[in-house]
């Protein structure tokens, strides 16, 4: 699905026209674009669509045009309370970022750790037909708790996997079919309504300030940052308790879309091919903190070059989606194009990431839209090593360095996967936190056995998610698995 390189078009669709922008030296001038080119356009699409807000409150995002940062756009007139768009992205920054990472991800790894214990996984092996069906609702699970706490999973035994089979409907959702098209995605929509209200309802009774623990999360809202957003967004005009849920419902479902996937890829490619799974694990066991420590445990883990490596490889090779731009105010100037005031600009990841005049692909021996588990490390004395095509000599030299070195391609513009600009990802470093320690954990304590898959075989990807983040596996991939003896 490669568009070629620095290419600039125009679709129309639905009456409105879209310009797609490719190329590196195209991202690489909108990043550093000046100016407000991102508006909340992508949050009222999608709660109006995706989890049917009402028109009166989305206007609340479409009228804010104060931007993200702390003080308002100079033309901006909206009030503080009604800066929707500043306090999202602020509420974002505080759950996933500097000591609320930390918090998160020990909350994560908690709540991970019990469930996999749960699955009771013994050294006899078990088999299974869907290794994503397999994995997914202890990663579902697991982050919802780390995020929400403990209460949204137990006022419905069926949350979990209602959440998880309204996922597939997003795109329906999303092209706005009528509902009697899609009467499924329309119930479990209001199932799961209902029981984000019902949460909401339990915490707001319940929660009392002396249930803040050290670490500031509490028992009823989870992290500080949800219970900042019910403070911030009840004094929002026209915004109710309803839309309140629905807020949350979007954030919990935007948290878990991709980086699952992404983990289970991750599984796929070390597990069926057993000389990559020796080298993964002997990898890991040069780590030296045990996983209890798990501030200091998540930092090892992240310099392991090998297992980054492998990382960044599933994001580039796996992810599908698009950043959207739109300056509301000024044409825009990107390079050559000149785009109108208003337009909408989306730039797609996966050009970027087959784009073979960046990629170092040996020679068409690892061809772009192939994993290959090295693409990203650098060997001390290979020239021809490293993830760039272009000769950095910084990488190549490796003066008295021993072993291969993980190269970031993030500041490339050739690997997009979190997009681009000041609203990319937030959740970018929890996700990668995440990936690292699932990987790390199922590869030092299980053998699983992929029958249907070869050690150079290609898994397909079902592209009807693309958009939305990480491709699923096309069909569903059988295993077996055992405890290590
Ligand atoms: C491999 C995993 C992930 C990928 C590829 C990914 C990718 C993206 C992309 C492309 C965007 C849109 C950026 C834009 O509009 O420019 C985004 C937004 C977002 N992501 Fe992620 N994401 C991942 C994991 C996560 C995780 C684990 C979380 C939370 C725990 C998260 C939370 C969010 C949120 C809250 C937004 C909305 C930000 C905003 O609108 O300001 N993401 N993500």
């Amino acid at each position: 699905m490669s568009l070629g390189s620095n290419a600039v078009f125009g679709v129309k669709i639905l009456g409105h026209t879209l310009y797609v922008l490719t190329g590196r030296q195209n991202v690489a001038t909108i990043r550093k674009h000046k100016g407000n080119i991102t508006d909340p356009g992508v949050h009222e699409f999608c709660l109006t669509r995706v989890f049917g807000v009402g028109q009166k409150a989305v206007n609340v995002y479409s009228s804010d045009n104060s931007g993200i940062q702390t003080k308002p756009a100079a033309a901006s007139s909206v009030a503080p309370h009604n800066r929707v768009d500043y306090h999202t992205h602020k509420t974002f920054l505080k759950i996933f970022s500097g000591e609320g990472l930390n918090t998160m991800f020990k909350r994560w790894h908690v709540s991970f750790s019990r469930r996999l214990d749960d699955l009771r996984i013994e050294n006899q092996w078990t088999e299974g037909p869907d290794l994503e069906g397999f994995w997914m609702p202890s990663l579902v699970a697991s982050l919802n708790e780390a995020i929400a706490g403990p209460v949204l999973e137990s006022v419905n035994p069926m949350f979990t996997k209602n959440f998880m089979e309204f996922y597939p409907y997003a795109h329906s959702l999303m092209r706005g079919l009528p509902k009697w098209l899609i009467p499924r995605a329309i119930h479990l929509r209001n199932t799961l309504m209902r029981d984000f209200s019902t949460w909401h309802s339990i915490a707001r009774a319940f929660f009392q300030d002396s249930d803040i623990e050290e670490d500031n999360t509490d028992r009823w809202w989870g992290l500080s940052a949800i219970r900042d957003r019910q403070r911030l967004f009840s004094k929002v005009d026209n915004w109710d308790h309803s839309t309140l849920a629905s807020l949350d419902f979007g954030l919990l479902w935007g948290a878990n879309l991709n980086s699952h996937m992404a983990a289970i890829w991750m599984i796929i490619e070390i597990y069926k091919d057993a000389n990559l799974l020796e080298r993964v694990r002997g990898e890991l066991s040069t780590m030296t903190t045990a996983p209890s420590e798990r501030t200091q445990w998540i930092e090892e883990l992240g310099k392991l070059p090998l297992l980054q490596s492998i990382y960044a490889e599933v994001l580039r090779l796996r992810t599908g989606v698009q950043t959207v731009f739109r300056d509301n105010r000024n044409d825009l100037q990107v390079n050559d194009w000149c785009f109108p005031k208003k337009s909408l600009i989306i730039v797609p990841t996966m050009d970027a990431h087959h784009d073979s005049t960046y990629w170092n692909t040996k020679n068409g021996l690892h061809p772009t839209n192939r994993f290959w588990s090295d693409r990203f490390l650098a060997y001390p004395g290979d020239p021809s090593s490293g993830p760039s095509r272009e000769v950095d000599p910084t990488i190549r030299m490796g003066a008295g360095q021993q072993g291969p070195r993980y190269v970031s391609a993030s500041s490339s513009d050739a690997w997009i996967p979190y997009g681009v600009g000041e609203r990319a990802c937030p959740g970018r470093h929890f996700a990668r936190r995440e990936m690292l320690a699932f990987c790390a954990i199922i590869v030092e304590n299980f053998d699983i056995e992929l029958p249907l898959l070869s050690k150079h075989g290609y898994v397909p990807a079902n592209n009807t998610f693309y958009g939305l983040g990480v491709l699923r596996p096309k069909t569903s991939i059988p295993f077996r698995i055992k405890r290590r003896s």
